[in-house]
């Protein structure tokens, strides 16, 4: 279990989390929801320890403040929201990249690593694009390649940061339905997403965080995201319809819980 225990952080002299506590289990799929600007990038930043914070991360009870950013990279796999390379990197070396954790050293990567990478590859779909590069990729391509990377990397932990932004509705299904399955096979995920329609579709849990940065509501993703939230968050009644899009199934595509 990752468990984040009151949370509280500032950036330029300003609070932008406070108090945030959230679970993520082996096995379940959590949402982050919430406004632009309520701090669902700067928690992850906080839960790799890349953001000075108050307040605990542990995992099984164990915080993980004083560890080496390798043993947390070990244990969690941050997928970030939107990741420019300048650098004209080839996707299999992109993806090869989510071992260095594990390497350690200054050695090249062992056959057990270039295995990994390309199970990660295969498992995604994405064998066909291995010797491109990556900044000749579309956006929804290059996501499925972090993903992959976060796959290589072989955590018990997947934190992503908006997956779906900006993919076109296909791509949207095929990340989440990859996420999903992915937590099916026991990886805990933290998945920060705009869609309530996604958070209902395909998460477990929810946390709600208000545009101040403090946790509105947590439980289950049906219990916690439903019209009247979404409406007093976004004052919009058109959200009723959004969340009406629940009922939509593309068979062999979308799975709704319950
Ligand atoms: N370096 C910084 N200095 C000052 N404020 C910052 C800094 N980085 C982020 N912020 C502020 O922190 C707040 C939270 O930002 P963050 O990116 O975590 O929000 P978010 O919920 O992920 O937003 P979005 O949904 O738009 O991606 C915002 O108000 C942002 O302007």
């Amino acid at each position: 279990m990752l468990s984040v225990r009151d949370v509280t952080t500032s950036l330029g002299g300003q609070r932008i989390l406070d108090g945030i506590s959230v679970d993520v289990a082996e096995g379940r799929l959590g949402v982050l929801f919430g406004p632009n600007g309520a701090g669902k990038s700067t928690l992850f930043r906080c839960i790799i320890g890349a953001q000075k914070h108050t307040g605990e991360v542990s995992i099984d009870g164990e915080s993980i403040r004083s560890w080496r950013t390798e043993a947390i990279a070990r244990a969690i796999a941050y997928v970030p929201q939107d990741h420019a390379t300048t650098f004209s990197f080839l996707v299999r070396d992109i993806v090869l990249m989510g071992r260095n954790p594990q390497r350690g050293g200054v050695f090249g990567p062992r056959t057990s690593d270039v295995e990994a990478a390309h199970y990660a590859l295969e498992r995604l779909s994405l064998l066909h694009l291995a010797d491109r590069s990556f900044t000749t990729l579309s956006g929804g391509q290059r996501q499925l390649v972090l993903i992959a990377r976060a796959l290589a990397q072989n955590a018990r932990f997947l934190l992503f940061d908006e997956p779906t932004a900006s993919l076109d509705f296909g791509n949207q299904m095929l990340v989440w339905e990859t996420i999903r399955s992915l937590v099916d096979e026991g990886h805990g995920a933290l998945v920060c997403t705009h869609d309530p329609n996604h958070a209902l579709w395909f998460a477990d849990d929810a946390v709600v965080l208000n545009k101040r940065g403090s946790v509105l509501a947590t439980g289950g993703a049906a219990d916690v995201i439903d019209a009247a939230r979404v409406n007093d968050l976004y004052a919009c009644a058109a959200t009723l319809g959004m969340i009406g899009l629940r009922r939509v199934v593309v068979p062999g595509l979308v799975k709704v819980p319950g």
